[in-house]
């Protein structure tokens, strides 16, 4: 990894209440530490509950952190809230499963791509119109979805929709939190193919959450497993993956399901052959 990362959490901890007056706080996230590079991928990978989206969402500032620090690009963003945490919406963006729920179903596309392109902007509606569009050819969309509706459009179109949303201000870090785990394999190849794509135009970084680790060793440079809310294993996608060190990951890894032909023959994954090759 090269220059400033983009993200470091540092010493991370989260509590969430406990039921029951007496009892004390649940540590679900425990001394978490680790670093994304400008740019770069980083899986994190873990069974349910291990406290996945947890970390995302501390990142994001979506629950309170306990203890630890939370960096941005070398900014201490860890107690950032209300105006202060929008401020960083142009740098920190996010794409989650559930692009439905992500989307507001009474707004026309063009709305909600425009809400981030006009947050703090001088730019003229038609500036903004005209980066719409292009937004819209960037994700492989027509440019007339600007004036349809969430519900005018299949799963995978959605997701296209809220990865626009994302990349619209060029933000350096997006957190994805499972991202492509309610799309069949197909549309789930063509959404990683767009995000590595966006990647290399773009040069944002990803925090890639998911249990797939199918979809981690095409995508993800790094990956970080978690058990129980404490990394216990980190290091190259492909090393984790075909040489797992740790008994937990050992037990991932062959619980994994076979890989998907679909999603190996994905273009991605030809541009990798491709360049180790050459
Ligand atoms: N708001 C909350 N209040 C209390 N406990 C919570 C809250 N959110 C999550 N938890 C608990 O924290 C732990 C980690 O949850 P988290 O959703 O981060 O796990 P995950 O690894 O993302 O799981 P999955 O893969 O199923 O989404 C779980 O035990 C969960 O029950």
């Amino acid at each position: 990894m090269t220059g400033t990362p983009i993200l470091q959490v540092d010493g991370l901890a989260v509590r969430y209440p406990s039921r029951g007056l007496r009892k004390p706080p649940n540590t679900v996230i425990e001394s978490v530490s680790f670093e994304v590079g400008q740019a770069e991928t980083v899986a994190l990978v873990g069974e349910s509950g291990s406290g996945k989206t947890t970390i995302g969402k501390a990142v994001l500032g979506l629950t309170p952190v306990s203890g630890g620090r939370v960096l941005l690009d070398g900014r201490d963003i860890t107690r950032h809230t209300g105006r202060a945490r929008r401020a960083l919406s142009a740098d920190l963006q996010a794409i989650f499963q559930n692009p439905y729920g992500s989307l507001n179903p009474a707004l026309p596309i063009g709305r909600t791509l425009a809400e981030p392109l006009l947050a703090g902007s001088t730019r003229s509606r038609g500036e903004v119109r005209e980066h719409i569009a292009d937004l819209l050819r960037r994700v492989g969309l027509p440019e007339d979805a600007a004036d349809r509706y969430p519900a005018q459009f299949s799963g995978g179109q959605r997701q296209r929709i809220a990865i626009a949303r994302a990349v619209a201000r060029q933000p350096k870090l997006i957190v994805c939190d499972e991202p492509t785990s309610a799309l069949d394999v197909t549309t789930q190849a063509t959404a990683l193919d767009l995000l590595s794509e966006l990647q290399q135009s773009l040069g944002c970084a990803y925090l890639f959450i998911t249990h797939d680790l199918a979809v981690v060793k095409e995508f993800a440079a790094r990956t970080l497993v978690l058990q129980h809310g404490r990394i216990v294993e980190e290091g190259r996608s492909t090393d984790v993956c075909d040489q797992p060190q740790h008994a937990y990951t050992r037990r991932l890894v062959a619980a994994a399901p076979v890989p998907d032909p679909v999603l190996q023959r994905s273009r991605r994954h030809e541009r990798l052959e491709l360049e180790a090759t050459s």
